[in-house]
């Protein structure tokens, strides 16, 4: 569309106009209560991809210890965000009704199973006038998978003993309209280590070898540091090594050449097309199946599932396997994103997904090279693999081998420190030694975190190299001695982009980026997409606002239940989306448009009150809101969001 075309307020071309005062978002003088901002300027440079428990747990006791006495920045480490439980929970068996006799495990069983003396003890309905004395999952889908459970049971309640609209088998089996979910059998394979990784170990086999041939070619000192930095065992003897590694030459080239032969190239996967797709970012926490759902219904192309950790994929670890779970209406154009260290681990968790999920649910697996996280990072996993550009090219060559013909990506930082970047050279070594669909450019340092705005300049850099790179490649002998056809990696560009204005000067500033990716403007502003769509900016009022919170909430019931755990888990992910919604500075209200990311506004009272409450930056009228569609809070609920700059009280 031609930019006479496009509405923006206040604007007569489609440069940006910056606030005069830098940091400070320019507020209508009738709105401002006080000129003192509610939270520094720079906040936004507080932002931060959480650490979660499940990522603690899993990284395991020394990163949890080291982790503990090292400060993180903008990450809340006292939360004690404490799990709900029943004193007197209910038999599974005798969810939906039935008698004793129904639960197998008899004497042994230690639920409840008289249902009266269960439904007596059980927490108070739920009242909120939002679902009008209804079950919300009930009316959207004509039954309640928490049967008796549910907290808002009156509305699929028949008699005293039965219930209305108790599902059949085939409900039960369809998983609320969610997909990529692993059966439990399989699951049971993965625990118990029955599962067969054959291709994995074939394709790191073949991986090694072509190492150890690179090897063969360096002098013996430059073999031993190289197998210093890889972490390879290093044999006591160089010679002996060297004996052994003619020894093995015959089965390595034998290997080789099987490789050449029977490697994926990317154009012999399912087509990837993400040209001007409306892309949500990966996002751990926030980034859950709900908001995501909820970004589609409100514009978004792709999504992506929060980053799985590979070892618990490859483990079976239940709360891993819930990571790459989603919603029917994210297909296609759902990623997976994985976070590994090794090869090993990326061979194997992308084997596991590919063989035990519905690769038509699954439009590409991403690697997470760009994760800033300390305890990934000392690990080696997420933005270490930038330190490291030979082992993140066997990620993905091992990834690529293995994921039958779902496209591997790759989402990157600038570099890992201030004034190194790395990400310009290492596109050659993707376009000639990869065979990867798309590359995702964040246009930051891993030191950088938030802080000083995403490098565009550098990003659209990056993004001619990559096109160069593709150019050279294509008339190179190295091109012609191989069975592949020309093909264009796909770029995505990403950073502080939270308006269509930029959204569209970026995307249109250069034809070699095929897309921006947003996360954080998606959070603050979920309609974001809709604007882009519209090309203006949409006043959207309280009463709009909170029919999208209120389309949350509902997503979140259907995802985690009714019960007074699913209550609960929607109550503290809904808080969790109110850390960054309140954010939104009212387009009505403001002096100038758009407000950028790292702009805070003064005190500001919204044009009514629901809009004043919806901006509060008190967790306490989060959990407000959240009364509104969960009922009252239960009496020991905890919540202390992830990031720090989100949780500004009124009276700091
Ligand atoms: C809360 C939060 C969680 C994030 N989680 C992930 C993640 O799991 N994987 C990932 O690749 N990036 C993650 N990121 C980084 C974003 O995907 C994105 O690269 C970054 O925020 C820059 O985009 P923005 O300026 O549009 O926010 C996260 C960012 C935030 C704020």
């Amino acid at each position: 569309m031609s930019e006479a075309k496009r509405h923006a307020p206040d604007s007569d071309d489609s440069t940006p106009k910056r606030s005069h005062t830098a940091g400070v978002a320019q507020i209508k003088p009738q709105y401002i209560v006080s000129l003192t901002s509610n939270e520094p300027p720079a906040s936004a440079s507080l932002d931060e991809e959480p650490t979660n428990d499940r990522i603690q747990d899993s990284m395991g006791p020394q990163g949890g210890k080291r982790g503990k006495n090292k400060k993180r920045r903008g990450q809340n480490k006292n939360r004690d965000n404490r799990q709900v439980k029943e004193q007197n929970p209910l038999c599974p068996r005798l969810v939906f009704g039935g008698a004793r006799e129904d639960c197998s495990f008899g004497d042994k069983c230690r639920f409840e199973h008289d249902l009266q003396n269960y439904l007596q003890g059980k927490a108070t309905e739920v009242q909120c006038d939002a679902w009008n004395k209804t079950c919300p999952v009930f009316d959207a889908v004509g039954f309640c998978p928490m049967g008796f459970k549910c907290r808002f049971l009156s509305g699929h309640l028949k008699d005293a003993e039965s219930l209305v609209g108790v599902p059949d088998e085939k409900q039960k089996q369809w998983h609320m309209g969610e997909v990529n979910v692993i059966g439990g059998d399989q699951k049971l394979d993965l625990i118990k280590r029955r599962f067969q990784f054959a291709k994995s170990d074939e394709v790191l086999e073949i991986i090694d070898s072509i190492q150890q041939e690179h090897r063969d070619e360096m002098k013996p000192e430059q073999q031993i540091a190289a197998e210093a930095k890889d972490d390879v065992e290093i044999a006591p003897q160089v010679v002996q090594r060297e004996k052994e590694l003619k020894e093995h030459r015959e089965r390595q080239k034998e290997l080789y050449l099987k490789y050449k032969d029977t490697r994926y190239f990317a154009q012999e996967k399912k087509p990837l097309n993400l040209n001007r797709k409306k892309i949500v970012s990966p996002l751990t926490t926030v980034g859950n199946l709900p908001y995501r759902r909820l970004m589609r219904k409100l514009g978004a192309d792709v999504t992506y599932s929060e980053m799985a950790l590979a070892v618990p994929l490859i483990q079976g670890t239940n709360s891993e396997w819930a990571l790459p779970k989603a919603h029917s209406t994210e297909v296609p154009g759902y990623g997976v994103q994985i976070a590994c260290s090794k090869p090993w681990q990326a061979a194997k968790a992308t084997e596991a997904l590919a063989a035990n999920l519905d690769n038509s649910n699954i439009s590409e697996i991403n690697l997470n090279s760009g994760c800033p996280i300390d305890l990934l990072y000392r690990q080696g996993s997420g933005s270490a693999l930038l330190d490291n550009p030979a082992r993140m090219i066997r990620c993905l060559n091992a990834m690529n081998y293995v994921s039958n013909d779902i496209p591997i990506t790759v989402k990157i930082r600038t570099g890992t420190k201030d004034g190194h970047p790395i990400a310009e050279g290492l596109m050659k070594r993707l376009v000639y030694e990869t065979d990867i669909s798309a590359v995702t450019l964040h246009g930051r340092s891993r030191q950088q975190r938030y802080t000083k705005s995403a490098d565009w300049d550098y990003i659209s850099k990056v993004a001619n190299t990559l096109r160069e790179s593709e150019l050279e490649y294509s008339n190179s002998e190295q091109f012609k001695d191989t069975r592949e056809s020309s093909h264009r990696i796909q770029f995505v560009g990403n950073g502080d982009v939270n308006n269509w204005e930029d959204w569209y000067r970026h995307l249109e500033g250069n034809s070699n980026i095929d897309s921006i990716m947003v996360a954080r403007g998606c959070l603050i502003k979920p309609w974001m997409f809709e604007e882009v769509e519209a090309q203006q900016y949409l006043d959207k009022s309280s009463v709009e606002r909170l029919d999208i919170l209120k389309d949350y909430a509902q997503f979140a019931m259907e995802h985690w239940g009714t019960d007074m755990y699913g209550i609960a888990q929607s109550r503290r992910y809904f808080c969790e989306f109110m850390s960054f919604f309140h954010r939104y500075v009212p387009m009505g209200i403001c002096e100038r448009y758009p407000v950028y990311l790292n702009e805070r506004p003064p005190h500001w009272v919204g044009r009514d009150d629901m809009e004043t409450l919806m901006g509060s930056t008190d967790v306490n009228d989060w959990i407000k809101l959240s009364e509104l569609f969960f009922g009252k809070t239960e009496e020991n609920f905890v919540f202390m969001p992830k990031h720090k700059s989100n949780s500004y009280s009124v009276n700091n």
